[in-house]
């Protein structure tokens, strides 16, 4: 059985990689992602200038995932458009996600012009779903921003993009963010982000977990799979085929990567599972994908994909 997926003409070796934001923000980070049996990997999302974030503790991990504001911590464009373009030239025939999150349009305009007009040939995995920028909506709650954020890039972006989505709770919403990506030649949609703005508190101190916005932040881990997952199905029931779904959420074993698939996904993100267990949770991953492959007859990812069984 083989692990490979095809995503925009472009081929991975596997079908697993990092999800943004974790163990992905310095050089470091992301050569021990490169040196492991990752297919690619997806950089900490990149604002123009850096930021040094929300102040401490920001992230909080818990047995059934970790809640987070870290608030778009990261060294800034330069630093990351520096790396994908060394690596690109030292290694030609990979291909990996450059994140940005700009926390304007205007950031995400002149960010884009300035990834347009460099030597980067990678995707861009543009996050319209940062939840945890004080004052900032998360664009991809507004299907209007979004319509009018694609039509400006796609004026002048030529290269392969795709969007970081929030989860959706409501089928009419899928229903309308489905109808504006129709519209645009993205190459791809990653779903979700974490659940934003949830809250844990600790009944000993009485005390919310995280300092950052009275302790509100994003959810991910474990408990946020049944929602990622009917992201990943809904946006592959309404998406044109043309654009692939990269799914993200809740993945800890070879058995969640498979469901991911098995809704639709060609390339899956690990997060907070990533951020415990580092890049050997990809060999294992692998391998337990590979059993159940194994074991049900499936040669490659493409006899399952999107195949997921309803009653009627
Ligand atoms: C890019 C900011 C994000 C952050 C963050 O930096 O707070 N946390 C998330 O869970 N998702 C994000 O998209």
């Amino acid at each position: 059985t083989t692990l490979t997926t095809t995503i925009g003409g472009r081929t991975f070796e596997n079908c697993m990689m990092n999800a943004a934001g974790v163990r992905c923000q310095s050089d470091e980070d992301l050569t021990t992602i490169i040196n492991s049996n990752a297919g690619a990997y997806v950089t900490k999302s990149a604002t123009p200038q850096q930021r040094a974030g929300n102040p401490s503790p920001r992230m909080k991990t818990l047995p059934k995932g970790c809640i987070n504001s870290m608030g778009l911590p990261n060294n800034g464009l330069d630093y990351y458009l520096n790396f994908v373009i060394a690596d690109q030239q030292q290694r030609p025939d990979a291909t990996n996600f450059l994140s940005i999150a700009g926390t304007s349009l205007a950031d995400n305009l002149s960010m884009l012009h300035q990834i347009q007009d460099s030597a980067y040939e990678g995707f861009v995995e543009l996050n319209l779903s940062c939840p945890n920028v004080p004052g900032h909506p998360q664009t991809g709650y507004d299907f209007e921003q979004v319509d009018t954020t694609l039509n400006q890039i796609f004026d002048f972006y030529t290269k392969p993009l795709g969007v970081k989505l929030p989860p959706y709770f409501d089928l009419v919403h899928f229903d309308q963010i489905a109808e504006v990506l129709n519209k645009y030649p993205l190459t791809f949609v990653t779903t979700i982000n974490s659940i934003g703005n949830a809250l844990v508190i600790d009944p000993q101190t009485e005390r919310v977990a995280i300092k950052p916005k009275g302790g509100f932040g994003g959810i991910g881990g474990a408990s946020v799979k049944p929602t990622a997952l009917a992201n990943v199905r809904g946006l592959a029931l309404r998406l044109n085929p043309s654009i692939a779904i990269v799914g993200v959420g809740g993945i800890l074993s070879g058995e969640d990567v498979f469901e991911h698939i098995l809704c639709g996904a060609s390339m899956v993100q690990i997060g907070t599972q990533f951020g415990y267990e580092g890049v050997n949770l990809f060999d294992r991953l692998s391998k337990e994908l590979d059993d159940i492959m194994a074991l049900k007859g499936y040669h490659s990812i493409e006899d399952f994909r999107g195949k997921l069984k309803t009653f009627d």
